[in-house]
């Protein structure tokens, strides 16, 4: 259900925001300050968590300083509870309200009511960090008023927090569905799977809300991409971060071929097949150095030669395929005589994506290597 975060204006946040904001926290100084709740129907399984509590101990690093003069520091749209408000929206966070735990703590579904004229109910999720992990007041309302800026039809909303005593609470809006993981992994015999169209329709919607992160929320918050360890390791844990991301890429562009809306612009499963056995079958030099570029083809006979920049590129003289060629670190390059010329649109680049999947599928069986159902069956134990 979540996501990794790292924001880059986090750490000049911190600088910026003096006991003055922290007092913020208190919530017996902020009563003016409580909103009208307004319910709403949430139904969107595919919203993704805002992650706050992920925030406190995965991403400490990677901070750049930005200048943000405390004057341009919003303030917190987000309400603030009192403890003994939230313990009533839980019925004192008895286990009945109990809706699962996460790696930093537990979460509890509450019925909040609207302070308005008539009385209105909303359901929340409440999360409750754990003590132990706890970060300062400082950190914590930082980290609020980050979440309070983002607003996304596919990310989960946070409504308030509650830092009261040596509690630190967060306040969700509640997803009647649950998390994803649910509907996915250890099924109940009696619970029938997801089918492809909701499935697609989900990972669609989960990558609008990764879309508005990283390139439509201002400042941008990029969960993924700031970190390409975090993002290595999210492709396969077990590989420990050790994924080339030459060949990260381009699964991915593997993947986004069938993700396609239009069922029948998906590939039928033996291009897929093909594209990915060969994939498996490429050789990856782990150990190059950041700079160096690489072209698609895998070919070992290439020879090398300086780019402009200073990097390495590998020259494949036997032909001219794509002329795309990629950074150690996934980076495109594009040496083609159209190096210029920017692809701008989504269609394109999925486009584009399906005709090189192809290529290397065409690639494979030009060489007359074992037929790609044999080699995906080798490569997969
Ligand atoms: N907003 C919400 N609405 C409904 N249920 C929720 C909500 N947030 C969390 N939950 C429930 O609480 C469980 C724990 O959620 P949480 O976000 O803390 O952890 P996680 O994302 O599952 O795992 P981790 O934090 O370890 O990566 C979820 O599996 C889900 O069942």
């Amino acid at each position: 259900m979540g996501c990794f975060w790292c924001f880059d204006f986090k750490e000049e946040l911190l600088r910026e925001n003096n006991s003055k904001e922290e007092e913020k926290l208190n919530p017996s100084l902020n009563r003016g300050q409580r909103k009208e709740i307004h319910p709403h129907v949430l139904s969107n399984m595919s919203k993704l968590s805002s992650g706050i509590d992920r925030l406190k101990t995965r991403n400490n690093g990677g901070l750049r300083n930005l200048s943000m003069a405390q004057k341009d520091m919003p303030n917190i749209a987000a309400q603030t509870f009192t403890l003994r408000e939230v313990a009533a929206a839980t019925k004192n966070f008895r286990p009945e309200s109990f809706l699962g735990e996460g790696g930093f703590g537990r979460v509890y579904k509450g019925r909040l009511e609207s302070t308005g004229q008539a009385s209105v109910f909303q359901a929340v999720a409440v999360k409750q960090l754990d003590k132990d992990g706890h970060q300062g007041n400082r950190e914590f309302l930082v980290e609020v008023l980050m979440l309070s800026l983002l607003h996304h039809d596919n990310l989960v909303n946070l409504i308030g927090y509650c830092a009261d005593g040596d509690q630190r609470l967060l306040v969700y809006e509640y997803m009647p569905l649950g998390s994803l993981e649910d509907h996915l992994l250890d099924l109940p015999p009696d619970k029938e799977p997801l089918d492809w169209n909701t499935r697609i329709k989900i990972a669609a919607d989960a990558a609008k809300g990764l879309e508005y992160l990283h390139d439509k929320a201002n400042p941008p918050a990029r969960p993924l991409f700031n970190d390409r360890k975090k993002h290595a390791k999210l492709v396969d844990p077990r590989l420990n971060g050790q994924y080339p991301m030459r060949g990260l890429y381009q699964a991915l562009s593997v993947a986004s071929m069938c993700i396609q809306e239009e069922a029948a612009a998906r590939p039928h499963i033996r291009d897929v097949v093909t594209a990915l056995s060969f994939l498996a079958n490429q050789s990856y030099d782990l150990s190059s150095a950041p700079g160096h570029i690489r072209t698609l083809s895998g070919d070992k006979d290439e020879k090398t030669t300086n780019d402009e920049g200073g990097g390495r590129i590998l020259k494949n003289e036997k032909c001219g395929r794509s002329g795309r060629k990629w950074e150690s670190d996934g980076t495109e390059r594009d040496d083609s005589p159209t190096k210029n010329a920017k692809v701008t649109t989504r269609d394109l680049d999925r486009e584009r994506a399906v005709a090189e999947a192809k290529m290397w599928g065409e690639n494979w069986r030009d060489k007359g290597r074992p037929s790609a159902q044999e080699s995906f069956k080798d490569t997969n134990g």
